[in-house]
């Protein structure tokens, strides 16, 4: 659906030149919520003008559905944009107009006749759960609110990518949350391919398939968001893991459990999809005459399965123990020896 080769842009400064994506490469398959993660100055609100057109690359091509944005002029180019929605951080709505006529704005520009608008816009202030709010202004709605009606304002022409821009950073955690249901729920409705640039990992975790960590330009790592989750390999990687995992692996944490829990292994166990589901610990101890105490676990759900971690105190025999932790990695559980007694 969308593919991105060797696409760069380099800006003029003023004080030099100034590469803010450097030959980026990727392909990003219909239907597909897809994340971009980075801190400030990664290159993401690039990244994005050049994927609707705003911005032309110094090198480098974006495809959509085929079509070469980069090479389309006039008619064609605003065609091609016309797939391509988006919504933004501070929603970008018409103070002085209602919900409705927000949502209905696009529609005129696109000629739509007006019993046709209205009809659409019926359905799109439904879709996003705004019934009964549509003659109100941005003034009057919440955060959340204001968000809905930017989504539905972007779905008004049926575009085929929806790019989100740090769609939920303005909001609570709870809204936040709300927000990416609507847009899961879209996503599964609709079929819409979703690209999203955020620096938040929770947002990746929650709704995206895959996502691209970006770095001075570059995309530095790439993959599943259950795969990432599990083994990230780059430093910054880890970082943005780390938003969202637990702070068990720190030294202060596993000094803390070992003051708490002194006797025995504290084995930090990660289970990944479908793993989670399994009575692994049922096995484990029907199996090994070992005591298992729960001393701390979290479960994180993303778009691909479950990623949890859980970490056990396991006390017995030595020989005992050693089995147990054995059996844990035959069972293909990844397994850590915290800390020692
Ligand atoms: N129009 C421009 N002219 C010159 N430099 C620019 C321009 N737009 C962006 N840059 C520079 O390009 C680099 C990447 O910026 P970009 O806004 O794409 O990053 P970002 O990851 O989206 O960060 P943020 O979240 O802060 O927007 C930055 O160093 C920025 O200063």
């Amino acid at each position: 659906m969308i593919e991105l080769k060797q696409l760069t842009k380099i800006f003029d400064t003023g004080k030099g030149s100034l590469t803010a994506v450097d030959h980026v490469n990727l392909s990003i398959a219909t239907g597909e919520i897809f994340g971009i993660i980075g801190y400030s100055g990664a290159g993401k609100s690039t990244l994005i003008r050049l994927l609707n057109g705003l911005e032309q690359p110094t090198s480098g091509t974006v495809q959509i559905n085929k079509q070469n944005i980069t090479d389309s002029k006039g008619l064609e180019l605003r065609k091609a944009r016309q797939k391509v929605s988006m919504i933004f951080q501070h929603f970008n709505l018409l103070w002085s107009r209602t919900v409705k006529e927000n949502i209905e704005f696009p529609l005129e520009i696109a000629g739509v006749p007006k019993q046709k608008r209205q009809a659409r816009v019926s359905e799109l202030v439904e879709l996003v759960g705004l019934t009964g709010r549509e003659n109100a202004y941005p003034s009057q709605l919440s955060g959340g609110q204001k968000q809905r009606v930017g989504i539905a304002r972007a779905l008004a022409n049926e575009p085929e990518v929806l790019l989100c821009d740090e769609a939920t950073s303005a909001l609570d955690p709870e809204t936040t949350d709300a927000i990416l249901d609507l847009l899961v729920d879209i996503n599964k409705r609709l079929g819409l391919t979703i690209v999203l640039i955020t620096h938040e990992m929770h947002v990746i975790r929650k709704i995206c398939h895959r996502v691209a960590v970006m770095e001075g330009g570059k995309v530095v790592e790439l993959g599943d968001v259950l795969e990432v989750f599990q083994s990230p390999k780059e430093e910054i990687t880890k970082r943005f893991v780390a938003q969202v995992t637990e702070k068990e692996d720190s030294h202060e944490t596993i000094k803390h459990l070992r003051e708490l829990y002194p006797t025995g292994e504290l084995v930090k166990l990660i289970f990944i999809g479908d793993q989670a589901e399994q009575p692994i610990l049922t096995k484990l101890i029907r199996n090994f005459p070992v005591e298992v105490n729960i001393v701390q676990g979290d479960i994180a759900h993303t778009q691909r399965g479950a990623y949890g971690t859980l970490i056990l105190q396991i006390k017995g025999e030595p020989e005992q123990i050693a089995g147990a932790i054995q059996f844990l990695e035959v069972e293909n559980v990844q397994t850590e020896v915290m800390a020692n007694a």
